[in-house]
């Protein structure tokens, strides 16, 4: 019997199958989707079972070292996933298999030393390495040339031996537990201890009057009883409690209470929504749903009451939603209605919780899992229905290998498990949207907030005109004249300001010089905690500049304003207000963001500053007044969806205010008040919005219209990716369909990273069945190049990303 192994190796020469021999005692245990051991030229790796098979041709195959699961971690459906995403998206196999798991589940293999002779034999230095150790791990060996030298002369003459362990990362969380032994349950304590033990005594008296035959975590014992575990494991040793090891979850969310939720009865328009995607559940049809419902509509709702039916039918689903609207508060509303049937799996979880999460899937402890994009890969077998939130969201695209969508996944499994897909938004994608109209999708439609709240008014204010009056604030007055009056009506505000772009930067006032980072083509961010500049690409930091490298002027300033600039200026206008600012720096620690947003919640400051994490998601009834305080700062941005972008923010953010019976507001403040998607922001018109940005896509031939591919080639050497680009460009103008457009090669918008060239090749088609093989063939052309770092290519289907 042999395995067909994928190997945890991510190279073009290891994107294929190898065989093993399966060692005769694991040939009834093997089967496709386990994690095994197999040794690999001189060292052991992990890999995953692809294939049994009883043939193979090869003349000598080594045998599979260990097998690491009693079953399957890989479902059947997760095997054919994998590599329909490696086709799809041209990365490796195994790359592909890597997100799609727990990083806890990738075991690690470690190079142990191991020693075989008497350690008296040993040379004194390496004697004193060891110590009274017996085996060392590799890494902790001191990296002197000398020790290195005597590891391996030790090594040759067999006194040590050097191997590669693979040990399971996947470590559980053990508790121990202990109950009373079943002979004495029920029994006087004084009859079983006597007197003189009296703590011991106490312990078993407690255990006897609050837990039965129940068992109960040592810990918690202990701590309750102000006992020792010594005390405890005393009564074990004599044989009155029996201890126990127990398999526990992390689980984040342990120690809140969630309160049950009725669910309101559903409005009509809601009913009407809800009615077809029931349908389908119903009868197991694949069909993807486009749900456009206004802020405030009430989508989360429908979702709830879809779900419902699902788990009615006794099968699972899927909610996705962004990484940042994945708040404590949208947590609450899925676990309020399911329990304890909901799986949370998002990234501010430590490798453990995540595994713990995603092991309760994979026993079906669970029914329904909410998560950011990777929870499309919770491995349900019997899946009734997927929903993806704020559908438009770019975070649902992974910008590393695998290059995936969380869309493209999620209708594949839909289609796989004979399931509808819903997907919903404010503001869908263009792409979606055209999708639905052109009746790929079916459209549904929410076009009232829930019980007929008005939308906010919202007012557009001319930044240029503020200048003219001699206003230099970052505040217009309207801004600030309407920020008073909800601090005086006891109301709150949430304030927006846009990070990207409009980050802090260096510039001399004198001659204009502009400080940037020595290795990418990109401007340094001030940071006034550290009083340093720093590089967000590559990490590079400085100290702040007291003089101009240029012309010495001491005029050197920092231009731009970020949101702690914001809350400076914003305390010095209105100093009775409360602010709580909300960004990467007061969010940093696990759990902050939590803190603010309840905080914010039981109303304990008047304005919430924030950026883009503040810009979905949040119902709070008091919020009467959004304010966007730079909306141009996305539209300037290098990317055919900047106008996209930057009306489903401005939607968003308008959609916080007036969600519940006070009324709402908005200001946006720009520079370019006449641009159609700050305007149709204004009278909250996506469609007129899409029409309109419908004929530029049209004109410019960019999507829905056209399908893209970016080719992005980098390397430090500056001739050597232009006449490699040149020559890819020309080999897909030739091997590609006569309408397609392959553009460029150009330089790309962020011209060098970390001193690496980059040189990027568009390409535009509508039909080009061969698309993924030819740049398959690109990229293992190059793989020597690519193999030996020296240069990079990267292949992106479908970008989200431009730079
Ligand atoms: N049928 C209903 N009856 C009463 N209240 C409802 C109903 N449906 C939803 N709501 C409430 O209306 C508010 C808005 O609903 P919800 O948050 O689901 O809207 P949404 O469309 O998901 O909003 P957004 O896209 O702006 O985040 C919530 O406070 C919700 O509890
Ligand atoms: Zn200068
Ligand atoms: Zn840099």
């Amino acid at each position: 019997m042999y395995a067909k192994v994928i190997v945890d190796v991510p190279a073009n020469q290891t994107d294929k199958l190898f065989d093993y021999l399966v060692p005769e005692e694991l040939e009834r245990f093997i089967s496709p989707g386990m994690r095994v051991v197999v040794p690999f030229g001189s060292r052991k790796i992990q890999g995953f079972v692809w294939e049994i098979t009883t043939f193979t041709s090869l003349q000598k195959v080594k045998p599979i070292t260990e097998l690491l699961d009693p079953f399957p971690v890989l479902t059947p459906e997760m095997m054919k996933l994998a590599e329909y995403l490696a086709n799809e998206t041209v990365c490796f196999l195994i790359t592909a298999l890597q997100s799609m798991i727990p990083a806890a589940i990738r075991a690690k293999p470690k190079k142990m030393l191991t020693l075989t002779a008497n350690k008296a034999e040993l040379p004194p230095v390496l004697q004193a390495v060891f110590g009274k150790q017996h085996t060392l791990e590799w890494k902790d060996l001191p990296h002197e040339k000398g020790v290195l030298q005597l590891v391996k002369q030790a090594s040759e003459n067999g006194d040590i031996d050097i191997d590669y362990v693979v040990s399971d990362k996947t470590n559980k969380k053990i508790v121990q537990t202990v109950s009373i032994h079943p002979d004495y349950r029920g029994e006087d304590v004084q009859n079983i201890v006597g007197n003189k033990a009296k703590k011991q005594a106490a312990v078993l008296q407690w255990l006897q009057e609050n837990a039965g035959s129940a068992a109960i975590a040592v810990k918690q014992l202990t701590k309750e009883l102000h006992t020792t575990r010594q005390t405890v494991l005393e009564l074990v040793r004599k044989n009155l409690l029996v201890l126990e090891e127990r398999e526990e979850y992390r689980d984040p969310y342990q120690s809140r209470v969630f309160q049950e939720q009725e669910r309101p009865a559903l409005t009509t328009q809601q009913q009407h929504v809800l009615q077809p995607v029931q349908q389908a559940v119903h009868d197991k049809e694949h069909m993807t749903f486009l749900l456009r419902g206004v802020t405030g509509s009430g989508k989360t709702e429908v979702y709830l009451q879809a779900i419902e039916k699902v788990l009615a039918k006794g099968e699972e689903a899927i909610v996705l939603v962004p990484e940042i609207s994945l708040t404590p508060q949208m947590v609450e509303r899925f676990k309020a209605r399911f329990g304890s049937k909901v799986a949370v799996l998002h990234s501010a979880l430590a490798a453990g919780e995540k595994y713990d999460e995603w092991r309760k899937i994979h026993r079906k402890e669970v029914q329904v899992a909410v998560g950011a994009r990777s929870a499309v890969f919770a491995p349900f077998e019997h899946l009734g229905l997927i929903i993806i939130d704020e559908e438009h969201e770019g975070s649902y695209k992974q910008e590393d290998h695998p290059k995936y969508h969380a869309r493209q996944v999620a209708i594949w499994r839909g289609k796989h498990h004979n399931c509808p897909v819903m997907l919903g938004s404010a503001t869908p994608s263009l792409e979606s949207y055209a999708r639905a109209r052109k009746g790929v999708y079916k459209l549904l439609e929410l076009k009232e907030r829930v019980n007929n709240i008005a939308m906010p008014v919202v007012n557009i204010i001319d930044m240029r005109e503020e200048l003219k009056k001699g206003n230099r604030s970052v505040f217009s007055e309207l801004l600030l004249e309407k920020l008073r009056t909800r601090i005086e009506r006891n109301e709150q505000a949430v304030l927006f300001l846009n990070r990207r772009g409009y980050s802090t930067f260096v510039m001399c006032r004198n001659c204009g010089y502009t400080a940037d980072c020595p290795h990418c083509e990109i401007t340094l961010t001030y940071h006034h905690t550290k009083r340093q500049l720093k590089c967000h690409y590559c990490g590079f930091e400085e100290p702040m500049l007291q003089r101009c490298p240029d012309c010495d002027s001491e005029h050197i300033r920092f231009f731009g304003t970020g949101t702690q600039k914001v809350e400076e200026e914003l305390t010095k206008l209105l100093p009775e207000a409360r602010v709580i600012r909300m960004d990467v720096d007061t969010t940093k620690r696990k759990g902050s963001h939590e803190k603010l947003l309840q905080s914010f919640g039981r109303g304990e400051a008047d304005i919430l500053l924030g950026t883009q994490m503040i810009a979905k998601g949040l119902d709070f009834p008091k919020i009467t007044l959004a304010g966007v305080l730079a909306a141009d700062t996305l539209l300037h941005l290098p990317d055919f969806r900047a106008s996209e972008r930057t009306f489903q923010l401005l939607t968003q953010v308008s959609g916080r205010a007036g969600r519940d019976k006070l009324t709402g507001e908005v200001v946006i403040q720009t520079y370019t008040p006449d641009h159609y998607s700050i305007q149709h922001a204004k009278t909250h018109n996506y469609e007129a919005f899409t029409l309109e940005e419908m004929g530029h896509r049209k004109r410019s031939g960019y999507p829905p219209y056209y399908y893209l591919a970016l080719l992005t080639i980098a390397s430090e050497d500056v001739v050597q990716v232009i006449q490699t680009s040149e020559k890819i460009a020309a080999y897909l103008r030739q091997s590609l369909s006569s309408e397609t457009k392959v553009l460029g090669p150009t330089v790309s918008p962020i011209a060098r990273i970390k001193d690496r060239y980059r040189y990027q090749c568009m390409i535009k088609y509508r039909n080009e069945p061969n698309l993924t093989q030819t740049l398959q063939v690109v990229a293992s052309h190059y793989q020597k190049e690519i193999a030996s770092e020296k240069m990079f290519i990267s292949i992106d289907m479908n970008p989200q990303m431009f730079m």
